[in-house]
């Protein structure tokens, strides 16, 4: 079988199956400590964090200011690497990649969405053709029917054509989101992904997640905000760089 074949947000985006093949969880993180070092100080973001993200849920992430949120999804999204324990996505262990294996298992497997909807999405680019763009980058390419129909199932009826100019910032997310999910990444990751958005606008892009999530995707999510985490079917608690129970 393909890479492609069976996924989510292809031919089919509402009923093509999970793979078979897929890992039990979408990434886990065993023993991982990560410290950032400057030429006066060194910080612990993360000690000894050992957890599961599963398939087809939205985890959120929460803690204090500084307890290492942001550390911890850097981590998962293959973006950085931890100084001490494993990491693996997708079933592949991130920690022993250099930084040219992360960037191509991170193209392949992971989204990441930024907290500012426009940072996300290529001005030039219409919404189609955004989400054509991220899923030939995934190594999955979509026809136009197949984005339009994404697009569809996240509100954006009827805006295929415009480009982020045109979106409101709620509409610029659910984009995002859309250009995050197609081509089946193992992970969506999403820092403070509200944190610009005003209610109406956070409610449509939460219950977009839930929606997608309900259908496979896995998404780790940071924030301070009460409506993510009533989307959340589960929790990551950090303080000081260590995982705290509830
Ligand atoms: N590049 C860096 N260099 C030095 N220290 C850093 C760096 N990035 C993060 N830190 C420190 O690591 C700790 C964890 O930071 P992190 O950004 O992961 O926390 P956070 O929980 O996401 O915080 P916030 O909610 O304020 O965004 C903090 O003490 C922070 O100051």
């Amino acid at each position: 079988m393909s890479d492609h074949e069976g996924s989510r947000f292809a031919a089919d985006p509402l009923d093509a199956p999970v793979p078979a093949a897929a890992p039990a969880a979408a990434a886990t993180c065993r023993g991982v400590g990560k410290t950032y070092r400057t030429a006066t100080e060194s910080v612990t973001a993360l000690d000894d964090v050992t957890l599961s993200i599963p398939r087809a849920q939205v985890t959120v992430v929460v803690g204090p200011s500084g307890s290492g949120k942001s550390s911890l999804l850097r981590l998962l999204a293959c973006i950085d690497s931890p100084d001490t324990g494993e990491v693996h996505v997708a079933g592949q262990r991130v920690d022993r990649l250099g930084a040219r294996g992360r960037r191509r298992l991170r193209q392949r497997q992971v989204a990441y969405l930024f907290q500012r909807p426009g940072e996300n999405l290529l001005p030039y680019l219409d919404a189609v053709a955004q989400v054509r763009l991220a899923a030939s980058l995934r190594g999955a390419p979509v026809t136009e029917d197949d984005a339009v129909a994404l697009l569809d199932r996240l509100g954006l009826a009827g805006r295929a054509g415009h480009h982020p100019a045109q979106l409101s910032g709620g509409e610029q997310q659910r984009l995002a989101v859309a250009c995050g999910v197609v081509g089946d990444p193992a992970l969506v990751v999403a820092d403070e992904p509200t944190a610009e958005l005003d209610t109406a606008a956070a409610e449509l892009v939460l219950a977009a997640m839930e929606d997608l999530a309900a259908a496979g995707v896995a998404f780790v999510l940071s924030s301070h905000d009460p409506r993510v985490m009533a989307i959340a079917d589960g929790f990551v608690r950090l303080d000081h760089g260590r995982l705290v129970d509830a």
